[in-house]
């Protein structure tokens, strides 16, 4: 759905995209995460095509998004910073989208009201609470039935029933339609819930790009109790990541497949031995730790 290859961005001499190269399959939710100033709000905005990136290709469906109408129909997003005309209502963007966008869906906005039923739809957006704004935002871009949400930290300010009720309405979305969803956000747990691809970005580059299922078959942590105390000699070519020892119980944190590593450990006639998934948190850690000491600081 999307491929951005090789962007760069300059602002004032400053590169806030320095090459930037990623892939958002279609009908995947695809999480882009970094620490601050990383890059993350100014690629999406590319993305969108509010910005002209100055070297590479944005491409969303196969086709440039800068100053095209026809491919901006297909995306919606929620920026970071949410603007809406002054004194525009709720059911006035409503109009303005429904103009806008081909499969906008009337009836879905009126069901909705059951579910943001504390944002009132005459009130202008500007004078609704920052989660109330964001609660609006939804709203609207969930009922232009876009190919392509893009969403900027989307549930940040929002309380945390809204926030699963969000999450929610956007998986049925992509399970029902097909929908892209590219979400950035600074929480790793919360992604882990949703997310079925994630990219590390730091300084304008995306560091890591995998699905999700791909870092998960790849890692995997043991804990084992062995007949001695001490850890046996294990073979040479056994990827061990990290090994703590807790008491008579040792946790390996290994690269490779659960199967194939509990039947290596078996051979040593271990009295407990229990294979355990890892958190995408972990997973980062110690998979990516040690390549560049900034993926430490993002998931940390
Ligand atoms: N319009 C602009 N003019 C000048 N510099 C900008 C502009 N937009 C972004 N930058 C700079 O580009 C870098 C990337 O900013 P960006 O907002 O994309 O980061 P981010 O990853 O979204 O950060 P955060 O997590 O804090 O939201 C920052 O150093 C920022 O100061």
């Amino acid at each position: 759905m999307i491929e951005v290859k090789h962007v760069t961005k300059t602002f004032d001499g400053f590169r806030a995209l320095d090459g930037l190269t990623m892939s958002v399959p279609d009908g995947s939710i695809y999480g882009l995460v970094g620490p601050n100033g990383a890059g993350k709000s100014t690629i999406l905005r590319h993305i969108t095509g509010i910005y002209r990136q100055d070297e590479g290709e944005v491409l969303v469906a196969g086709e440039p998004v800068y100053e095209n109408p026809a491919v901006k129909a297909r995306i919606a997003s929620i920026p970071d910073e949410l603007y809406y005309f002054l004194s525009a209502s709720t059911r006035d963007m409503m109009r303005l989208f429904r103009g806008f966008y081909p499969r906008f869906d009337q009836k879905r906005y009126e069901a909705m009201k059951d579910i943001f039923t504390t944002v009132n739809e005459k009130q202008p957006i500007r004078r609704l609470s920052k989660g109330m704004q964001k609660q609006s935002a939804f709203w609207l871009a969930m009922c232009c039935r876009p190919e392509l949400l893009v969403l900027d930290e989307p549930v940040d300010g929002l309380d945390p029933v809204m926030r699963r009720q969000v999450w929610s309405l956007l998986m049925s979305d992509v399970a029902e339609y097909g929908t892209t969803v590219l979400v950035s956000s600074h929480n790793l747990r919360e992604l882990e819930d949703v997310c079925d691809h994630v990219g590390i970005l730091s300084h304008g580059k995306v560091l890591v790009e995998r699905s999700l299922s791909d870092l998960q078959e790849n890692v995997v942590k043991m804990q084992v109790v062995f007949q001695e105390k001490e850890l046996p000699q294990l073979p040479a070519d056994l990827e061990i990541l990290h090994v703590s020892q807790v008491g008579r119980i040792h946790t390996l944190i290994i690269r490779g497949n659960a199967t194939d590593i509990t039947n290596r450990l078996a051979v040593y006639a271990p009295i407990l031995m229990d294979a355990l998934p890892l958190t995408l948190e972990e997973i980062f850690i110690y998979e990516l730790g040690g390549e560049d000491y900034e993926v430490r600081d993002i998931v940390l």
